[in-house]
């Protein structure tokens, strides 16, 4: 028996088999692109993803060799927020505005002053947000009147793609709480919000559990995919539910720090913790019965990304030459730099910020640059600024009163044994690692298991099937050094606050 995990990321689709003991049978990665066509805009073709969910799914069951109907359940993950439109005949309207991008600020203003800053955040857990749905909704009936008046279904990028797998229009209520549309106590809809925002709930897909099935895979895409017609799909989860659930994020105590194109410090909790600030988000969890709180870094891996992809055209070439990763060689050369990369600092904040400054306007900045500074500082200082951004979020999840004792480290950054002891120096507290790399894809693969009955519940399959690494210890004198330079991190923001925004109106 088989469970197969999707996860619809930012910077490409990963599609993972895992036996029912949670070993990777088979796993294919599609990439795809990120659309800017504004300064601080984001888009990506929903079309894109569902290419990339076709063949890698198709890549996996032939590279595995295994029976299609051996294949039991199938759990969908994707990156949270982005908006897909589409018209009576499915047909995508726009490409979908995706989490990071930063538009929506005046729709935000907008909601807050029609809903309530208060209410916003006893209803959906948050105040308005630029990066979630529901201002991205209001700026397309602003902004794009023609393209609104043909909508006739309003879906999150893992949803269309279940559309595409199944027939069905369905979502779960870890990804729509994302939305900011959701009841996060009643786990469905608000129709006080909706009727306050004007948005029809006919629009809206019906919220099921993660673990519940939603539906099964049609003829049609079992000719083109090579799966059982009929295979169940469960719910699934946000991509940041789906990555705690395969990080064993499931308890209280149980906290982690992930670095994917974002970067996510998320921690379990038993009722619905909201921080009457709104820095900290809190959302349903794809367990059933309970929540999370979420502190978010805009760009955490996409800063070593953009860096890789614009300034590492060497180190790619060297890579392919070698067969090895990019990233290897570049965190090869941050690790000779020293700790605080001689004074040279960085505010990842190249897509704004979400926590703790929810600020649009934010820009990435490189400080303190002197000539003795090499690539190897520049790396190690990126690398650095998006784990004091960590740092910053972890801090609000504990002055929540949260237990924060040790991390769990996740996502592509931490496959970097040189991120993970920094994270461990940083955060000052003992990290840990699991043995599967795809978080997420496992994540959703178990609430796959729990769907279609091959585990009791997320408690028993989490327990057989996830292989925790060694921890490792923060080293003392490192983190001492670390934090003077975090203290004027700290500083930098607050000194730049108004700046960015002067800039934001020069672009
Ligand atoms: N070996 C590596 N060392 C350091 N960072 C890495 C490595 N591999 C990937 N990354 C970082 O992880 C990011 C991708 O994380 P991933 O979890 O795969 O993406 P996504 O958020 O799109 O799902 C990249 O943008 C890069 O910054
Ligand atoms: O906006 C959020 C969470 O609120 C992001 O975490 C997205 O869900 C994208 O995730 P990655 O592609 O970085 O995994």
């Amino acid at each position: 028996m088989y469970l197969l995990g999707i996860d619809i990321g930012t910077s490409g689709t990963k599609t993972v088999l895992f036996d029912t003991k949670g070993k990777q049978v088979a796993s294919a990665l599609e990439e795809y692109g990120m659309a800017q066509p504004k300064a601080g805009w984001a888009e990506q073709n929903p079309e894109d993803w569902w290419h990339a969910v076709a063949n890698t799914i198709k890549q996996v069951i032939d590279a595995s060799g295994i029976e299609p109907d051996q294949i039991k359940g199938i759990g969908l993950s994707g990156q949270m927020h982005g908006l897909v439109l589409l018209d009576e005949h499915n047909q995508v309207i726009r490409p979908s505005i995706i989490w990071c991008d930063q538009r929506t600020q005046k729709q935000c203003d907008d909601m807050t002053a029609i809903v309530g800053r208060d209410k916003l955040i006893e209803i959906t857990g948050n105040p308005a947000i630029t990066g979630f749905t529901a201002s991205k909704i209001l700026w397309v009936k602003d902004n794009e009147p023609k393209n609104y008046e043909r909508v006739h279904h309003i879906l999150l990028p893992k949803d269309y793609i279940r559309l595409k797998l199944t027939g069905v229009y369905a979502t779960e209520v870890s990804d729509a709480s994302g939305m900011q549309l959701l009841d996060i106590e009643k786990r469905d809809w608000s129709d006080e919000l909706l009727e306050l925002l004007g948005i029809d709930r006919n629009l809206l897909a019906k919220v099921y559990e993660s673990v519940e099935v939603t539906g099964g895979v049609t003829a049609d895409v079992s000719q083109l995919t090579g799966l059982a017609k009929g295979t169940p799909v469960v719910g699934g989860a946000g991509d940041q539910a789906a990555g705690a659930i395969g990080n064993g994020i499931i308890a209280k105590g149980h906290v982690s720090a992930t670095i994917g194109t974002s970067g996510v410090v998320f921690a379990h909790t038993d009722k619905p913790l909201k921080d009457p600030k709104g820095r900290i988000q809190t959302f349903c969890h794809a367990l059933p019965g309970a929540w999370h709180v979420m502190g978010v870094t805009q760009g955490a891996g996409l800063s070593l990304r953009w860096y890789r992809d614009n300034f590492c055209t060497n180190e790619q070439h060297v890579a392919e030459d070698m067969g090895c990763d990019p990233y290897e060689l570049m965190t090869k050369e941050a690790a000779q730099a020293e700790v605080g990369s001689k004074g040279l600092m960085y505010l990842p904040y190249l897509m704004g910020e979400r926590t703790p400054h929810l600020d649009p306007y934010a820009k990435g900045v490189f400080f303190g640059i002197a000539p003795s500074h090499t690539k190897r500082d520049m790396i190690r200082a990126i690398m650095e600024g998006v784990t004091y951004s960590l740092r910053d979020c972890l801090t609000l999840i504990h002055d929540l009163g949260i237990e924060t004792n040790t991390v769990r480290v996740s996502g592509g950054g931490s496959k970097s044994a040189l991120w993970r002891q920094m994270q461990a120096d940083i955060y000052d507290r003992p990290v840990t690692t699991i043995h599967a790399s795809e978080g997420p894809a496992l994540g959703v693969a178990i609430l796959a298991g729990v769907g279609t009955g091959v585990f009791s519940s997320v408690e028993e399959a989490c327990e057989q099937l996830i292989d925790y690494g060694e921890g490792i210890q923060p080293n003392t004198a490192n983190h001492q050094r670390y934090m003077q330079f975090y203290t004027l991190y700290a500083k930098l923001y607050a000194q730049l606050k108004d700046t960015f925004k002067a800039h934001q109106a020069l672009l």
